[in-house]
């Protein structure tokens, strides 16, 4: 068994080592990700709030096989329901708590092109993310929306995406209907960029 993680650089040398090998220990990752317990005073400098969405920070680039970011929810902020584009998602709890409801796909594939073949997506699930648990999703296993359900209290989770990625999928709850999105960071490497769309806030391309 791997040693635990102690720090977040430590988390962060283990994984682009775990990355340099294909295919992904999808494994090995999530036990990585578990194994380091949250320590805000290593990871508060990324964590830039927005008061009307949640913002998405980038942390590390892994050498350009992933790309590891903090993201800070605040009170009630919810992502769109989205896909990952093909890549693995694993998703880490700072801080708070947030819910995440998974979904089927649309049933039909061309739901974007006639009302008549769209319907409500089937949710599937739904589960609350505890301070240090990790979950991984990828395409295959559905799409999901992840929300802070307080009213009182923000949230932060660390998150790796492998390949990275700058577009995703937003769907639409009732019809199915999914649109193109760019995805874009708030800040990099601590340091707030100019200002960016967020899934649920961008307009599809
Ligand atoms: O903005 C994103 O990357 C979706 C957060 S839930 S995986
Ligand atoms: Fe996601």
């Amino acid at each position: 068994m791997a040693k635990p993680v102690g720090t977040l650089d430590e988390l962060k040398a283990e994984l682009r080592e775990a990355f340099e090998h294909d295919p992904v220990d999808v494994d090995h990752v999530m036990y990585l990700m578990e194994s380091y317990k949250s320590n805000p005073a290593e990871w508060k400098q990324y964590a830039i709030f927005d008061r009307y969405k949640y913002t998405r920070n980038l942390v590390d680039e892994g050498n350009g096989k992933f790309n590891l970011m903090m993201l800070c929810w605040g009170e009630g902020h919810a992502s769109p329901i989205h896909d990952h584009a093909d890549s693995h998602c694993f998703m880490k709890m700072l801080e708070g708590t947030l819910r995440e409801v998974r979904f089927d796909w649309p049933k039909e594939n061309d739901c974007s092109a006639t009302d008549a073949a769209c319907e409500q997506l089937n949710q599937k699930g739904s589960s609350l993310l505890e301070l240090n648990k990790v979950c991984y999703i990828n395409d295959s296993m559905g799409l999901h929306r992840v929300e802070n359900p307080s009213h009182v209290d923000g949230a932060v989770s660390l998150h790796l995406y492998s390949p990275p990625y700058d577009t995703c999928h937003i769907f639409n709850q009732q019809t199915g209907k999914k649109a193109e999105a760019k995805v874009t960071f708030w800040s990099r490497y601590g340091a707030k960029v100019s200002p960016v769309t967020t899934p649920e806030s961008c307009t599809p391309v």
